[in-house]
């Protein structure tokens, strides 16, 4: 059986490339930036006041200094002519600075008769005026592949991008298998539960920034796998899940060989994860999910999560193992990486006593999966572990 490491290695050479599209900026928020994206412009666009106030030379700021109002600059109307000594423009914030001034008195420290203006509290060393170009210039950058954020998207709009070259969304289709499932809503028959495994691998893979489109739940006949396969079809990534062990009725791997599937590997040393499957199916890389509930999400995280970043080009595709101290021992592993549900708090890393790999809750209730590298020995509480933020 091959390792976690190798398997993802294979899983993200199965992971196709994808193209450059272009979208407005008001639909690009998590998209994935492809090309560096320059300004063309610098902001602000001149000496700009942060202040409502009044502009004047700061050689004649004091107490008690007289200026005469001349004129008004306001957020898009600048003053036209030039500050000259014991003169005074009334400005408000976002408006060009006029020549000859280079001082903002707030308009707190002043008091106002007519055209007569006075300082009336001293107005300290800070000048009230933003540089042209403090934000950013013509030729700032910002760089490529990201993920594009709120601020990324402020940002590129002050930049005045209209539009922004992203990677086209990875398209998965995920297949429910087993004649137990219905879906969630449908009154399930005694011995039948509900499908669970599509909404949260939906979602994770969703945030991640693929597209992901369910397909009806296949049952456990070679024929119905081959209908779902087939209507999977232009999928950059078809996911199934569940049929893939070594039961008489899980049979994923031959209706997906039957239409041609080049398998990559079956099996994995992890738990639970185990019998994971990957391959080439047509034009669509084929990623087959054990079908324990935590076992498919566990795979999620840590297959393909990696497979859509790697698809958006983002970098490192894999996911990221941080360490933490344990707030209670751990026993010894068995010869598979195990991915532990735990809690991290501010104590450290707690794992959940049962890891069955049936236990939605207890997935529900971690924040983190403790990762133990095959064999690894008991770990007494405060020792360093590795872990990944979920
Ligand atoms: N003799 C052996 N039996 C099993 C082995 C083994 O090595 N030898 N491996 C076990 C491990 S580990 C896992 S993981 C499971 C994987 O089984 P399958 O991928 O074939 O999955 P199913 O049998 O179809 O289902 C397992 C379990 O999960 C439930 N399930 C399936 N799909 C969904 C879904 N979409 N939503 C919610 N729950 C789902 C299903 O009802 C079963 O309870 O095999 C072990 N057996
Ligand atoms: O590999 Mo299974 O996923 O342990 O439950």
């Amino acid at each position: 059986m091959i390792t976690v490491d190798e398997a993802r290695a294979l899983v993200l050479d199965l992971a196709p490339e994808m193209e450059t599209e272009q979208v407005p900026l008001a639909e690009a928020a998590e998209r994935v930036l492809a090309a560096e994206v320059t300004a063309n412009r610098d902001q602000p666009p001149f000496a700009a006041s942060s202040m409502d106030g009044y502009a004047v030379k700061a050689t004649e700021v004091e107490l008690h200094a007289m200026f005469k109002v001349i004129g008004e600059a306001t957020a898009g109307q600048r003053f036209d002519g030039t500050v000259g000594p014991g003169q005074a423009v009334r400005i408000f914030t976002g408006a060009p600075v006029p020549d000859g001034a280079d001082f903002i008195v707030i308009q707190e420290d002043t008091q106002r008769r007519g055209d007569l203006l006075t300082i009336t509290d001293e107005p300290g060393p800070k000048t009230n005026i933003r540089p042209a170009g403090v934000d950013f210039r013509v030729g700032s950058t910002l760089s490529a592949p990201r993920r594009l954020n709120a601020r990324d998207l402020a940002l590129l709009a002050a930049m005045n991008v209209p539009a922004v070259p992203v990677a086209r969304k990875p398209q998965i289709a995920l297949i429910a298998t087993g004649n137990e499932l219905v879906m969630p809503g449908e009154t399930p028959g005694p011995d039948q539960i509900i499908a669970s495994n599509s909404f949260g691998l939906k979602a994770l893979l969703e945030d991640a920034g693929a597209h992901v489109r369910m397909l009806p739940i296949a049952r456990d006949t070679i024929k119905s796998l081959e209908i779902a396969l087939n209507l999977a079809q232009g999928a950059d990534v078809v996911v199934t899940i569940g049929g893939a062990s070594v039961g008489d009725y899980d049979l994923v791997g031959e209706a997906s060989e039957k239409l041609g599937l080049q398998q990559s590997f079956y099996k994995v040393r992890m738990r639970p994860g185990k019998p994971l499957m990957a391959g080439q199916l047509g034009e669509a890389a084929m990623v087959g999910l054990p079908g324990n509930p935590v076992s498919a999400m566990v795979c999620g995280y840590v297959f393909l999560v990696p497979m859509v970043r790697r698809m958006l080009g983002l970098t490192p595709a894999g996911p990221e193992v941080k360490q933490a101290r344990l707030a209670s021992p751990l026993p010894a592993n068995g010869p598979r990486e195990h991915y532990m549900r735990a809690w991290l708090g501010d104590e450290g890393l707690s794992a959940f006593d049962d890891q069955d790999s049936s236990l939605l809750g207890v997935l529900a209730r971690s924040n983190a999966l403790i990762v133990r590298p095959p064999h690894d020995p008991e770990r007494a509480s405060g020792e360093i572990v590795q872990y990944l933020p979920i």
